[in-house]
């Protein structure tokens, strides 16, 4: 196969064999992680040592038809979401975002109108989070892909990362869960309306501000639902070395996700427990704090033997989006 050496693959088997994470192993477990690693490879946002501060640094990449498609979502909404995607990432540090570098690819045939406009929409929420485009790269491509590197500003706290939760700590979510996935399933079906959770899909609103408040109450661990609610606190049980039930009642289930859902024939449950792409904040705080203003109680932190459960048993079912599944 094109590209391939065996004497250098190290593992066998295509992507899809290896799998996301397997993949993220494989390629991570190869690298050597430089001196003034704060927080290396493996949580939402690496931190480095700069000469006057630690810097928040995380990149994610968003490919047309995989993460987007343009008869979906207008060139602004694919901006506004490759913007908040990263963003998200560097609040769930505990950190405030200060500077996008954009790298864009693109056929030779895109409208301009349509790349300046993704770039406006970036602009835009960016702008959202208080921070703004420094820099970047455009290339040729065979489809739209927008890869986006945020950095942020820790302003003298320390990171809050994915291993800190303890047994007997609290988990609590701020933002929405299932609104992009049920936004999915309707685009998804040929269907523009609701609006409420097509918007929710096309152009994700996460509580930037949230993971700042957080982190000064408190939270011992963090992670942005990029995936979905059980596949990312799965990776946050991981690296913790815990257990954590999610209590299904404390969900809150929306109107308008119980309304789609009844209309498409699904269970809004399962949007809300394993839809990705909203970007909710979900932290863990000692079991005494006093949660901050739209934080939320969902479950709790146990020992790590359990895994990750919903009402004390293992869920039945996909978690969560993981590439080349
Ligand atoms: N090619 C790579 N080389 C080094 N580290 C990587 C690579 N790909 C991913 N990682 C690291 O693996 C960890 C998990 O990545 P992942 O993309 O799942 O996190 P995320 O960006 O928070 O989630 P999502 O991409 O679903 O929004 C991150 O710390 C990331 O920096
Ligand atoms: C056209 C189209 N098809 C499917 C989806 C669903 N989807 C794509 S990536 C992802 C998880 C987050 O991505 P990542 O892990 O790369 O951050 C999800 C839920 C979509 N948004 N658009
Ligand atoms: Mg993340
Ligand atoms: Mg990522
Ligand atoms: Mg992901």
């Amino acid at each position: 196969m094109e590209g391939r050496d065996t004497d250098r693959a190290g593992v066998g088997g295509t992507v899809a064999d290896v799998g996301e994470f397997g993949l993220i192993r494989e390629v991570t477990g190869r690298q050597q992680v430089p001196k003034g690693t704060v927080v290396g490879p493996g949580d939402d946002a690496a931190v480095v040592e700069a000469p006057d501060g630690r810097v928040v640094i995380t990149t994610d990449v968003l490919v047309q038809g995989v993460h987007f498609r343009l008869d979906w979502s207008s060139p602004e909404q694919v901006g506004h979401k490759a913007a908040a995607v990263n963003l998200a990432d560097v609040a769930a540090m505990g950190a405030r975002p200060t500077s996008l570098v954009v790298g864009f690819a693109c056929p030779a045939d895109t409208d301009a109108a349509v790349a300046t406009a993704v770039s406006d929409g970036m602009s835009a929420e960016a702008a959202r989070a208080g921070a703004g485009i420094v820099g970047g790269d455009v290339v040729q491509a065979d489809q739209l892909v927008i890869s986006v590197t945020a950095i942020g500003d820790l302003g003298g706290r320390e990171p809050v990362t994915r291993s800190g939760a303890r047994p007997g700590h609290i988990v609590a979510v701020c933002g929405r869960l299932g609104w992009a996935a049920a936004g999915l399933a309707v685009l998804g079906r040929g269907f523009r309306s609701p609006v409420g959770v097509v918007n929710a899909q096309r152009a994700p609103e996460p509580p930037y501000e949230a993971g700042l408040v957080a982190a000064d109450a408190g939270a011992t661990s963090m992670i942005d639902v990029s995936d979905g609610l059980l596949a990312d606190l799965q990776h946050l049980a991981e690296s913790s070395d815990v257990g954590i039930d999610i209590a299904s009642e404390s969900l809150e289930v929306d109107r308008k996700l119980v309304d789609v859902a009844g209309a498409l024939g699904a269970d809004p449950m399962h949007w809300v427990l394993t839809g990705g792409e909203d970007h909710a904040l979900v932290a863990t705080f000692p079991s005494f704090t006093d949660l901050p203003q739209g934080w939320r109680q969902i479950g709790t932190v146990l020992m790590p033997d359990t895994g990750v459960t919903v009402d004390g048993k293992p869920y039945d079912g996909e978690t969560g989006w993981e590439h080349w599944r």
